[in-house]
């Protein structure tokens, strides 16, 4: 690995074991409390409001608490979730929580059923992140599944986190890819 990559890496993960640390001072409920305002937001987003596949994420305890606006909005429009398969992600529709299943390395609930291939239909992507720049980079959690994903699709991409996430410039590689907006309180 050269040495600038290096550094990145180095940087990134002290920037991942910050926001770990802060996140702790913040009980699963107060988290759950501030995901509200942040996806009233969204909902406010012209680019979310026209939209009508939507790729969400279902959120783990430590980032904003998505399940309740999946199960609304999946009323309305088409949502789509990410499904661990190795390094890649594959894409699936939301039936209901009862169609899902736990994924394969995370545990991460996913749909069942058929892999959704028409992946240009997806109008916009929500994107879990560990930071965020005034730049909108966007850092992960350091296993390139959506800096992957993001490379082949062309729907409008929406970074979502707490403030505290969002910092003055995050460490970004060739591969990492901006996000159009980010959406944050
Ligand atoms: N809710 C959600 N779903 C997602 C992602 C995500 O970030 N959030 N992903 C986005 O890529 C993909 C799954 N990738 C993941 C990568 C790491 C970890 C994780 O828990 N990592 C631990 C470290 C454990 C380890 O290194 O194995 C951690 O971050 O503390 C979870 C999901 C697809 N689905
Ligand atoms: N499209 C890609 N193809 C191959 N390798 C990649 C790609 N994107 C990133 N990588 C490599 O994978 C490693 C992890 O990448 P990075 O730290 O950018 O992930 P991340 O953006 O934090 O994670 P994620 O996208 O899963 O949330 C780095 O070494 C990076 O160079």
């Amino acid at each position: 690995m050269s040495e600038l990559k290096q550094n990145i890496e180095q940087e990134k993960g002290r920037i991942r074991k910050e926001m770990r640390a802060i996140k702790q001072n913040y009980s699963f409920e107060q988290k759950k409390e501030l995901s509200l305002s942040i996806l009233k937001s969204l909902e406010q987003l012209p680019e979310f409001i026209q939209a009508k596949t939507v790729m969400l994420y279902w959120s783990i305890k430590d980032e904003v608490h998505t399940h309740d606006f999946i199960c609304k909005w999946a009323k309305e429009k088409r949502v789509i979730l990410p499904c661990v398969i190795g390094e890649t992600l594959d894409l699936k529709v939301f039936e209901g929580i009862d169609n899902m299943v736990k994924g394969e390395n995370y545990g991460i609930p996913e749909p069942k059923g058929p892999v959704f291939m028409k992946e240009d239909e997806i109008d916009l992507i929500l994107v879990p992140g560990i930071a965020f720049d005034s730049e909108k980079n966007r850092m992960g959690r350091g296993k390139a599944y959506y800096d992957r994903l993001l490379q082949s699709l062309s729907a409008f991409k929406v970074g979502i986190c707490f403030d505290f996430q969002v910092l003055d410039h995050v460490p970004i590689d060739e591969h990492d890819i901006k996000m159009d907006e980010i959406v944050f309180h």
